[in-house]
Order: C-alpha cells, then sequence, then structure tokens
C-alpha cells in the first residue's frame, strides 16, 4: 500500500547500501483482457507492498530493483492480484542482473530476504521463458541447466521456438523463474531472462507435442 503510479516506492529503506549481493531487475507490464483493465492494475500495484525495491511506474510498464527475492516477490504478487480477478491476465517481462552503470536502487540491497507479500499462489499459469547469460561461451550449457531445474520443478512442459514452457499454478512457476534466475546469475556477470505468463485464458492449453511435431527439445 505503499507506491503510488509515477513514483518510487517512498517507504526508504535505510540510507546505507551494505548488501553484498548485485542488484536484480524486471521492467513488466500486466495486460488485463478487460474493460476494466485501469482499476485492475492499478489495484494490483497499490494491494502490493513494494517497499523493499525500487519501484517506478510509466504507461508503458514498470520497473523494479533490488535483491532477486524481493523483485520475484513483487512481480508474482501483481501478477496474482491481477490474476484473482478471474479476467484472463498477461504478464510481459524482462528481468535482468548485472548491468553495468545502473546503481539507483542501490540503497534496496541493504534490505533482509524475509519476503513482504503473502501472495495466493494456486492460479493456474502458463508461461514461456527464455535464459540469455551474455558474454559468456557457454550459455547453451546454462540454458540446458535451467530447463533441468524447471524439469525437476515440475514445471517444465517442452521446448519451443526461442523459449521453454512452464505450466503450474502461479506460485510454481514463479519459483521455477526465480530457481532458474539465481543459478545462472551466479555463474555469469550479465544476466537477462525474458518471460511471458497468461492465466484465465479463454484458450485451451497445446497438447505436447511428439518430437517429430516440432518440439524442440
Ligand atoms: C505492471 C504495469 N505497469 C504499467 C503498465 C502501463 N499501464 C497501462 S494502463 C495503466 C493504468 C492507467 O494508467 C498502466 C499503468 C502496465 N500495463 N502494467
Amino acid at each position: 500500500m505503499n507506491n503510488h503510479l509515477n513514483a518510487a516506492s517512498s517507504a526508504a529503506p535505510s540510507p546505507v547500501a551494505c548488501g553484498t549481493s548485485r542488484i536484480a531487475g524486471c521492467r513488466f507490464s500486466i495486460y488485463p483482457m478487460s474493460n476494466n483493465f485501469i482499476s485492475i492494475i492499478e489495484h494490483a500495484l497499490k494491494a502490493t507492498d513494494t517497499s523493499k525495491v525500487w519501484m517506478l511506474t510509466d504507461d508503458v510498464s514498470t520497473c523494479l530493483r533490488g535483491r532477486i527475492s524481493h523483485v520475484f516477490d513483487v512481480v508474482h504478487s501483481i501478477f496474482a492480484h491481477a490474476a484473482a480477478t478471474g479476467e484472463h491476465v498477461v504478464f510481459s517481462g524482462t528481468f535482468s542482473i548485472g548491468c553495468p552503470g545502473d546503481s539507483s536502487g542501490d540503497v534496496y540491497m541493504s534490505e533482509d530476504d524475509i519476503r513482504l507479500n503473502d501472495v495466493k499462489s494456486g492460479i493456474d499459469t502458463s508461461a514461456h521463458f527464455s535464459l540469455y547469460p551474455l558474454n559468456t561461451p557457454g550459455y547453451m550449457d546454462m540454458i540446458a541447466e535451467a530447463v533441468k531445474t524447471a524439469d525437476s520443478l515440475g514445471t517444465f512442459s517442452g521446448g519451443i521456438h526461442y523459449a521453454s514452457r512452464l505450466d503450474g499454478t502461479s506460485g510454481e512457476v514463479f519459483r521455477t523463474l526465480e530457481q532458474a534466475f539465481t543459478d545462472a546469475s551466479k555463474e555469469v556477470s550479465h544476466l537477462v531472462m525474458t518471460a511471458t505468463l497468461s492465466c484465465n485464458s479463454p484458450s485451451p492449453k497445446p497438447e505436447p507435442k511428439a518430437a517429430e511435431e516440432g518440439a524442440v527439445l
């Protein structure tokens, strides 16, 4: 209840940045397929506790920056609040860590890792995600590791061109994204991950494809 559109979170954290981890961030939009989209977006943003992240919303998207755990806690909460309306909602976001030269949210790195949002995480969610380890010759192995992680968490539902598909509750999907991102962030200095999530879609989910039908595994 502490953020306003077009203003960075006002609840000021401690002015001393003493965290040791690198700052992470996510620029994302939610798209509720509803006549009521303005209040759904505004409610999702306002109902989420954002006091442990730097946050700025404009007419296109919202940008969050802080510790990995809080970035994922906050985006999940915002998605879940919008999803709880029952409307078909799409989330599209770019996560990043290690982007050189950006320090405007560094003060938030001194927060502890206790998450602030009690997220209703049961909504069935479909997702596509892609991991981009930058400037790393071993990038394909890191992507394969992320797929293994998703498989072990029970959310991986197939490779598709340019992305991997995840299915599960929103909690399971965001947990997978956070784990894949956190693991890869330890291996590479600059990492980008994109994710598109959908819930309450009127479209049926695709049947899992056999290899000869074009599955990319
Ligand atoms: C997470 C998120 N942040 C910003 C927008 C952009 N946006 C589109 S409509 C609207 C409400 C009226 O201003 C806003 C802020 C978005 N779609 N999703």
